[in-house]
């Protein structure tokens, strides 16, 4: 399939930045630099800034996202916030397995795959975070583990629900450290990527997916690692607080 034909999608990742005003103010800053992005922007914020999020995001073209969710519906877990929680709110995204989680807050590979079940059965959009470590890297076992994380991740999701799964690679040395992975090693991870969803259901749902590239992505490399055949976009942590490079971001993927 060509490229061209599926959906890029862009995706901030505000991490935990911003209070309820300033995500206002910084959606509102964003909104008229991509009103006329030919792909899919999108913001996912803090739980917090969710509802000024939206509302400042009405009738643009930014879709609004959470960066995590819990699996069940209600009950005694301090501190989470279920799927049902956020479709009530009218969000339509939510990252699942940022590596973050996964490093700082015991996130597995299990528990990855029950978040995604929840936010699938709420009919939230996900993005799903798959990535290594720098020494995994350096063993050789980059394409196993990332083939194996999103083996597990989508355990039990149909092909149908596939269609409302973006997987963003994101090599957790690059993530925050202004080192990016060459625009080489973005695609090739990420047709590795595209063959394990081959495998998992099949090749016409291997093309249809949105794959992304994230760590490090700023106005400056953003266009290279975007005209990579197998990378449809990015998930944009730090570039994606400064209106303007987010903006660039956005114009590279609508070429
Ligand atoms: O983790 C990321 C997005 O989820 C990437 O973060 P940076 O763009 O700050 O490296």
């Amino acid at each position: 399939m060509n490229k061209k034909l599926r959906k890029a999608v862009i995706a901030g990742n505000w991490k935990m930045n911003k209070t309820p005003a300033e995500a206002t103010e910084l959606i509102e800053a964003i909104k008229p630099l991509v009103k006329d992005a030919d792909c899919d922007v999108v913001a996912c914020v803090p739980y917090i800034d969710l509802a000024a999020a939206l509302e400042a995001a009405k009738g643009s073209n930014i879709g609004i996202g959470a960066q995590n969710c819990h699996w069940e519906k209600s009950g005694a877990f301090t501190g989470e916030i279920s799927a049902d929680m956020l479709t009530s709110t009218g969000v339509q995204y939510v990252i699942i397995g940022h590596s973050e989680r996964r490093t700082y807050f015991g996130e597995t590979d299990v528990t990855v795959n029950k978040r995604i079940r929840a936010a699938l059965d709420n009919g939230l959009s996900v993005i799903l975070c798959v990535g290594e470590f720098l020494e995994q890297r350096e063993q050789g076992i980059t394409d196993e583990l990332v083939a194996m994380q999103t083996k597990i991740a989508l355990g039990g999701v149909s092909k149908d629900e596939l269609k409302k799964i973006i997987i963003a690679y994101e090599p957790i040395w690059a993530i925050g450290t202004g080192k990016t992975a060459t625009a080489q090693q973005a695609n090739e991870v990420c047709a590795v990527i595209r063959a394990t969803v081959a495998k998992l259901y099949d090749t016409a749902s291997a093309d249809a997916i949105t794959i992304q590239y994230g760590g490090s992505m700023n106005a400056k490399n953003a266009a290279e690692l975007l005209d990579q055949p197998d990378v449809d976009g990015g998930l944009i942590g730090g570039a994606s607080l400064k209106p303007a490079d987010f903006a660039e971001i956005v114009k590279a993927a609508s070429r």
